[in-house]
């Protein structure tokens, strides 16, 4: 498939350009993310992931370009239309430290959405549904008064992705959520997101740097370049034959697995955090 080529899908990107100050950010991007695929766009720091992902959820306005979510254009949706994109269409953030209010407890933070949302009834309804959710992550309803200081990195990504849960969404859009993990932890986050991602349906767009990362969990890639789609292809096509210089490069940069510290990510893997 060429840079430009786009399939329809959930999501469709077309088009996408951002400028800050004169300097191209992202220059017409275009990918589409199929229901129940996980999509992995990957690139080197500042090749414009993040940027291209605030524009898709509306946090930062485009100059140029189309969000299309099933069959809406987002960008100039409003109303009843809006509030569907903005409650099944959820993000799980980078920093698990930052994205977190310090102040609130868990029980807040989980159902923050479900008050915005209106999805369920009373304070006992918000509650069993957040326990559901907490327990769909292993965490329990020991946790509901627990403020995110008293959680690990790991658990607090958990909690994160409960809260994205809550409201039942079809869509997640996971921003780096590992980067700032341990690499045994690493393991367990990506682990729990591809459960979620099977039990539940989702489909999903999986940001990284690094592209050991996504191998196990995406099955189709977009890599992008200095703000522009160096390439778009299949998991294996991707890392068996990269058609891009820079991708090439791109999968050169990982570090071939230390036998022993495999064996510790393997064993990690199958335990919790
Ligand atoms: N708000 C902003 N103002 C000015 N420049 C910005 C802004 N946001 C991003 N940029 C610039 O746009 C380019 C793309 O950044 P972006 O954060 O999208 O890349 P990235 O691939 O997500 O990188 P990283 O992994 O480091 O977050 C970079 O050159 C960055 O400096």
């Amino acid at each position: 498939m060429s840079p430009g080529d786009v399939v329809s899908g959930l999501l469709e990107v077309t088009g996408l350009t951002k400028t800050f100050g004169g300097t191209p950010a992202v220059q017409d991007v275009s990918f589409a993310l199929r229901e129940g695929e996980v999509l992995g766009l990957v690139g080197e720091s500042g090749s414009g992931k993040s940027t291209t992902v605030r524009c898709v959820v509306g946090l930062t306005e485009p100059d140029a370009g189309r969000v299309v979510y099933d069959g809406v254009d987002v960008r100039t949706a409003r109303g009843a239309e809006m509030r569907r994109f903005r409650r099944e269409v959820q993000m799980v953030f980078q920093d698990p430290y930052s994205s977190l209010s310090p102040r609130m407890t868990v029980e807040e933070i989980v159902g923050e959405g479900l008050l915005v949302h209106r999805l369920a009834t009373g304070r006992a309804g918000r509650r069993d549904r957040v326990v559901e959710v907490l327990e769909l992550v292993g965490l329990s309803a020991a946790d509901l008064r627990r403020h995110p200081r008293s959680f690990s990195g790991g658990q607090r990504q958990r909690i994160a992705i409960a809260r994205a849960l809550a409201v039942a969404p079809r869509v997640l859009i996971c921003d780096e959520p590992v980067s700032a993990l341990d690499v045994s932890v690493q393991a367990q986050v990506i682990n729990l997101l591809q459960d979620m991602r099977e039990r539940l349906g989702l489909s999903v767009l999986f940001i990284a740097h690094d592209l050991a990362v996504v191998r196990q969990l995406c099955e189709r890639l977009v890599v992008l370049d200095q703000g522009r789609v160096a390439e778009t292809g299949d998991r294996d096509q991707i890392y068996g034959a990269p058609a891009h210089p820079y991708t090439q490069a791109l999968l050169a940069a990982i570090p071939l697995p230390d036998p022993a510290a495999e064996r510790a990510r393997r064993a990690a893997g199958r335990s919790s955090t």
